[in-house]
């Protein structure tokens, strides 16, 4: 398959004179502010540093010392992430593309092939009717259609999947030309039968009839767990299900590789092309490991060199359907400019979604994560790879941009020209000994090859190695969304999938190649900074914890910890607040957030804290002490109705057991007694000075905690606090209120 990169591709008329542009960067006007802003608050770190260091050195008791060393220890985590999250606002970039310019600097026929890697891993979290939405709105893409190839990597080894896309395949034919003579933008189905169903030609009405079915047959064959023997109509068909035999598990089974479009053969029902699309199931054995979501790239990376050996890869999860036809021109934008294209190894997308409620109760935009920090590093070397929506450069995987590392088959490299069919025996004996589950023994995939392991978060130690290897990113970030994707819609799924990143985030930050470390040596101070806000983003539990609990439990003993109002520190810890808080709040409504976001955004920072990052690190380090092991846990994207329903009316879900709820109910009510109790001192005498800081701190997480009372006391629904981590919560935060008395007793 053609297409590659082609060096001298332009054509005569951008030649003659200036090429028209591509692309345009500008600095954040915001950047100036930054900077000053993050001098004073520089000093007034500082100044807090030297009060706890002359609190400490004056306390008498163990009780103050203790105390005073605890807050220390939070305020040094604090200042390292501040200082780590200065990166993001030391030169913040917008940029603009100009897709429409790309046919004028090269032609169409020149345009390079795309590989595009789909990831999906069980067909009941991961409904493959979903799946299918994602590769079609990709296969239908404004570009070339036979440059396109479409892998998707089953990780559930499921012949529902499979089938699914059996079914899809034969659908494209008809959906592709569809979209393209209509011109529609939202090119999932789902999407555009959603949103556009007031205004159906006829022609509309008969593909949508067409897509109902297949969604009901494949809804069907998921029901009853198994594919119809009448579904299946030809002979190389029942050969692919034929290798589900009874052997076959998910953890334990030969590759299945089935090509179910040929670009060099299947045509759609106007005449034209079909792009290539391949399902593929990696070989897997228990005895060996298959390193989750990086392992199946890096088989498809072997498998799509052997097949089309595109020099541009799209990875896409499962639920990340395109929203916008032009996506593909926009990244060949930065791609195909000479200017930049010799270190540019990836392009990446933010990650936004659909179906977030009005005010984002569990902080599903992520804006920070997926377009604040994004912006920020872009301006010096690039934002990190978050796993999805991400055009890269085949080549960046092998190797840094100076010298290549061959693969041990040279058919695997990024330079080699695949001259046979896709179907061609050798080709399909090739591929299927690239995804053998013993394939990657004693090679370089991993470590210094492909998608990089030792991490739940793939995605972001990959993406930091490329650049440690001197490759850089872009950020994209137009304003038509290009990709929508799903977020959890309840409460434990929310906090689950974020403890995975804080034990994936902090096996980087405490590895070899540590940001903190190798990475400040490797990329400078900004990048290395940068990354490592990200990874050891689960310590913010320290401080989080400690002010959730110990402020209170203070006050609860008559124990007095911060400055008078009227003494001077106390304006210092008052600017330090709302200084963070204020400048936190505008980063968030610059880039569109609202306020009422934002301040749910805060909240979920706090809940996190005391939940998710607390016992994300328990069990890291757990492990890291070889205790115990933790692997994938795949968030669902099956949307409960009347979860659903509550989601929508912004009501919290809680409604099963959990550790995490536990303590986050510890922390709603410690800080509610504490805040009754210092209340009433207020009322009984004229402490006020004094308690004034920790009664705030109890009244503003108070304040956080509405929904967690509520569901407490309040509701009676499906999604309530369960009785039993009520009752679990309030023993154990009477204990610590006893351990805390007996231990102030001791003075
Ligand atoms: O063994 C596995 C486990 C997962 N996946 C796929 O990985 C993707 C992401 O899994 P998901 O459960 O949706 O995790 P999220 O936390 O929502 O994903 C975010 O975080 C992941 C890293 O933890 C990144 O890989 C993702 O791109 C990023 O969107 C999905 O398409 C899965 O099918 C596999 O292919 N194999
Ligand atoms: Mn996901």
């Amino acid at each position: 398959m053609g297409g590659h990169l082609n060096r001298s591709g332009t054509t005569q008329a951008a030649t003659a004179g200036v090429p028209p542009p591509l692309h345009t960067v500008k600095p954040m006007g915001i950047t100036i502010f930054n900077r000053v802003f993050a001098t004073i608050y520089a000093l007034a770190i500082l100044a807090l540093l030297y009060y706890h260091a002359k609190t400490l050195f004056y306390s008498t008791t163990l009780v103050s010392c203790s105390i005073t060393l605890a807050l220390l220890v939070s305020d040094l985590v604090l200042t390292f992430m501040w200082i780590n999250t200065q990166t993001f606002r030391m030169r913040p970039v917008c940029r603009k593309q100009f897709p429409e310019n790309v046919e004028k600097v090269m032609k169409r026929s020149d345009f390079p092939a795309l590989d595009v890697f789909i990831c999906t891993a069980d067909p009941y979290k991961e409904p493959p009717i979903g799946v299918v939405n994602t590769a079609l709105s990709v296969m239908a893409y404004d570009y070339p259609t036979e440059k396109i190839s479409v892998y998707v990597s089953d990780d559930g080894g499921s012949a529902l999947t499979l089938f699914a896309f059996l079914e899809a395949a034969k659908f494209a034919t008809h959906w592709l030309p569809f979209c393209k003579k209509n011109n529609i933008l939202e090119r999932s189905p789902e999407a555009y039968f959603e949103l556009n169903h007031h205004r159906y030609t006829s022609e509309a009405e008969k593909i949508k009839v067409m897509y109902e079915n297949i969604k009901v047959k494949i809804e069907h064959a998921l029901e009853r767990g198994k594919v119809d023997d009448q579904y299946i109509t030809r002979d190389r068909e029942r050969e692919a299900f034929n290798k589900w035999t009874d052997n076959f598990t998910r953890q334990d089974h030969p590759a299945v590789i089935q090509v179910l479009l040929d670009a060099s053969k299947d045509k759609d029902v106007a005449g034209y092309w079909m792009p290539n699309l391949i399902y593929v199931s990696r070989g897997k054995s228990k005895a060996l490991p298959h390193h989750f979501k990086a392992g199946a790239l890096n088989a498809l990376l072997r498998v799509s060199s052997c097949m089309t050996n595109a020099p541009i890869i799209l990875t896409l999860d499962c639920d990340f359907c395109s929203n916008d036809p032009q996506t593909l021109l926009r990244a060949m934008c930065y791609l195909c400019d000479p200017a930049i294209r010799s270190t540019l190894g990836y392009v990446q997308f933010p990650q936004l979604y659909r179906g977030i409620n009005k005010n984002d109760i569990y902080c599903g935009e992520f804006k920070r994560l997926f377009v604040i920090n994004p912006m920020g590093m872009d301006g010096i070397e690039g934002p990190n790879y978050v796993g999805t929506g991400c055009f890269f450069l085949r080549r960046a995987f092998f190797g840094s941009p100076s010298s290549l590392i061959s693969p041990e088959i040279p058919e695997l490299s990024p330079d080699h020209v695949v001259d046979k069919p896709i179907q061609s025996q050798s080709i399909l004996a090739l591929a299927h000994q690239g995804v053998n589950s013993n394939y990657e023994n004693h090679t370089n995939w991993g470590s210094k090859i492909g998608f990089r392991y030792g991490s739940l978060v793939e995605d972001y130690h990959t993406g930091y190695r490329l650049h440690c290897e001197g490759w850089k990113g872009i950020f994209c970030h137009p304003d038509r969304p290009a990709f929508f994707g799903d977020v959890p819609i309840n409460l434990i799924d929310a906090l689950n999938q974020q403890k995975r990143w804080s034990i994936g985030l902090l096996e980087v930050g405490f590895s070899k190649h540590s940001p903190a470390t190798f990475g400040v040596r490797s990329k400078g101070i900004l990048m290395g900074l940068g990354y490592a806000q990200l990874a050891f983003w689960a310590i913010w539990s320290i401080p989080i914890t400690t002010y959730a609990f110990l402020p209170q439990l203070a006050l609860l003993n008559k124990v007095y910890i911060f400055p008078k109002i009227s003494e001077p520190w106390f304006f210092l810890y008052a600017f330090l607040f709302l200084g963070a808080y204020g400048q936190d709040c505008l980063d968030f409504v610059l880039v569109g957030g609202s306020v009422q976001r934002w301040w749910n955004d805060q909240r979920f920072w706090h809940i996190k804290g005391v939940t998710c990052c607390l016992f994300g690190s328990l069990e890291f380090f757990l492990k890291f002490l070889g205790i115990s092991a933790f692997g994938f846990n795949v968030t669902s994207k099956v949307l409960d109705d009347e979860q659903s329903k509550r989601y929508e009316q912004g009501m919290f879900e809680f409604g099963v057991h959990s550790p995490m709820f536990v303590t986050l109910t510890m922390a709603a009510i410690t800080n509610l007694i504490s805040l009754v109790q210092g209340l009433i001192e207020v009322y009984r005498g004229d402490n006020l000075e004094e308690l004034f800081v920790q009664l705030f701190i109890s009244g503003f997480a108070v304040v956080n905690s509405f929904p967690i009372y509520e569901a407490i006391a309040l509701r009676n629904d499906k999604g309530k606090m369960p009785t039993k981590t009520t009752i679990m919560a309030t023993l154990l935060a009477g204990a610590l209120y006893i351990t805390a008395s007996s231990f102030s007793g001791r003075n």
